[in-house]
Order: structure tokens, then sequence, then C-alpha cells
């Protein structure tokens, strides 16, 4: 099995309602979004996915985001900007992208610190 591996950055303000703790208030981070795509195959050139061509997908999806305050976002109105909401988001985003690919979108880790990561799949 093969795996790739794209990773990105974006800039946002959020603030976790219901926190108990410092994170209740409006904050910033510099988020790494990795996006995992898995293949048993590589196409005729020895590409599972042409990383190309997954960043200037994901740099679609991360514009909805960067330089954004989450909160005001409708994807957040009722669920708080998380690094696993944001995580869920991106993998569905991702997936409509990918529609049609044969290439199985693995999962999308969303990295809010250098040391603390979110991450989604599908079951
Ligand atoms: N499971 C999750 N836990 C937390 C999330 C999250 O998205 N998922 N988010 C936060 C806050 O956004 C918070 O800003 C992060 O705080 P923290 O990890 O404490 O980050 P710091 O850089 O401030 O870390 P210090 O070690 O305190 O300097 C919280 N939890
Ligand atoms: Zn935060």
């Amino acid at each position: 099995m093969y795996e790739v591996c794209v990773s990105m950055n974006f800039s946002a303000a959020h603030n976790l309602r219901g926190y108990q703790g410092k994170c209740e208030a409006l904050h910033g981070h510099n988020w790494k979004v990795e996006v995992i795509l898995r293949s048993a195959l590589l196409d005729k050139i020895g590409m599972v996915e042409d990383f190309t061509l997954i960043k200037s997908k994901l740099k679609e999806v991360l514009a909805l985001f960067d330089h954004k305050y989450l909160n005001t976002l409708s994807y957040f109105k009722k669920k708080n900007p998380t690094s696993e909401n944001i995580a869920k988001i991106i993998y569905g985003k991702m997936k409509e992208r990918m529609n049609g690919s044969s290439v199985l979108l693995e999962a999308v880790k969303v990295w809010e610190t250098e040391t603390t990561f979110a991450s989604y799949r599908e079951p």
C-alpha cells in the first residue's frame, strides 16, 4: 500500500465556547493541515496522485479558513471550531474535490500546535 501526504498551513482566530480555560477567549493559531491519500496501485507514471494537484485542491479548501475568525463562519455557528471539527470539514471538502478518483482519502490531520493534532478519517 502506498501513501502520499501534502501539508499546508493556514492562520486564523477562534474561541471555544463552553471551554473552561484560556481557550474560551479569542486567540489565534497557525494550523498545519496534512492530507493523506492511500492507494494499492500507482498510475502509469508511478504516482498515487500528483502532489501538485493535491496542493491546489488543499489550497482552495484552506482559503475558506485562512485569515478568518472561524466562529463567524457558517460551519461553526453551532459547532465549536476545534481541530477535530476543522479536520472533518476539510476531509469533506477534499473528498468532494476527489470525486471519481480511485485513490482513498485516508485521513486529514490538523495540527493546532507543534505538539497537538486531531485527525478525521471515514469509518
Ligand atoms: N481535543 C482538543 N483539545 C483542545 C483543542 C482542540 O481543538 N481539540 N483546542 C484548544 C484550544 O484551541 C487552545 O488554543 C489550545 O491550547 P493549548 O494546547 O493549551 O495550546 P498552547 O499553545 O496555548 O499551549 P501551552 O502549552 O499552554 O503553551 C484546547 N484543547
Ligand atoms: Zn485555540
